[in-house]
């Protein structure tokens, strides 16, 4: 059993993007991220103080907008305007989720598709669904590079997802299609979980439900990419795969934290330097 070091190669691309950033304030060019948070969601906060740090890290100026949790609509959509027009914002994230009042499919579709770093915008969505270039979401590409880094090719492999959310599973399988997989897509509805699991030699698990995949629902020699992140009552992180059954089944698994977290993050800082490339 490997694990796939998600905190390694993040150092690694970090690294590049550093080098890169430099290259592009030679040009005049300072890479910028706008980072919207409503509210005061404790999860929320500490992520986006990640991205913070890893945008000073390598060179990228973050530009913090944090709003209270009574933001209207308009306000919103008001300030993503004025950072669309931006020209020092490359890239725009608003932190997901929004307070239950705010419609966050508006509020996402009113970001310019070239400076939607999370790609999330119905453009970059079909783009992905069409094998075009265009943004991809930070998880589901923060995965394909990893595997990419361990020589794991998903071409003809029975891959199984598990989790259709519009942030991990559905992306997900789009690249794993791109790549030439053969993919299911599982979720709370489907009847018979295990059967599909068992025949997979890919299982990638993103749903947020703790120790879901265990050790009788893997064949023997899988690769298992956990995209979950729990926080347990006793603080620490756990992910969807119920790790210490599973990974002796395994030929390569991530761990949890450590593996397919800080990829999203490397990702998210990728996305923006391309976005300055384009400017
Ligand atoms: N618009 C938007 N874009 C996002 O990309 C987005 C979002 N909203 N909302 C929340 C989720 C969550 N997310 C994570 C990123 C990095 C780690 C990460 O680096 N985790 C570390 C551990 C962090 C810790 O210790 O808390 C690890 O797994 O090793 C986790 C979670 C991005 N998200």
């Amino acid at each position: 059993m490997t694990l796939l070091d998600g905190k390694a190669l993040s150092d690694t691309f970090k690294q590049t993007l550093t080098s890169e950033c430099k290259t592009l304030k030679e040009k005049g060019v300072v890479p910028g991220l706008a980072v919207v948070l409503v509210g005061s969601d404790p999860a929320s906060a500490t992520y986006v103080g990640m991205k913070e740090r890893s945008c000073e890290a390598v060179g990228i100026r973050s530009i913090m907008h944090r709003l209270p949790e009574s933001t209207a609509q308009e306000a919103l959509l008001s300030l993503i305007d004025t950072l669309n027009k931006d020209p020092q914002v490359d890239g725009i994230l608003v932190q997901l989720p929004l307070p239950a009042h705010l419609d966050s499919d508006a509020i996402l579709e009113a970001i310019t598709p070239c400076k939607d770093v999370d790609g999330f915008h119905a453009i970059n969505v079909g783009k992905l669904s069409q094998n075009l270039e265009g943004f991809v979401p930070c998880t589901p590409l923060g995965v394909m590079k990893l595997l990419e880094a361990y020589a794991i090719n998903p071409k003809g492999m029975d891959v199984c997802v598990i989790g259709r959310s519009n942030i991990v599973g559905k992306p997900m399988m789009n690249l794993l299609i791109n790549a030439g997989a053969t993919v299911t897509v599982c979720h709370s509805q489907t009847k018979d979980l295990k059967a599909h699991t068992l025949r997979a030699d890919l299982l990638v698990v993103g749903v947020g439900k703790p120790a879901l995949l265990k050790a009788d629902m893997v064949k023997e020699g899988a690769i298992v990419i956990d995209v979950g992140i729990n926080r347990t009552d006793k603080g620490t992180l756990v992910g969807d795969v119920d790790f210490d059954a599973v990974a002796p089944k395994c030929t390569f698994i991530t761990p949890v934290p450590g593996g397919v977290g800080p990829m999203t993050i490397a990702m998210l800082l990728s996305n923006t330097v391309h976005a300055a490339k384009n400017r």
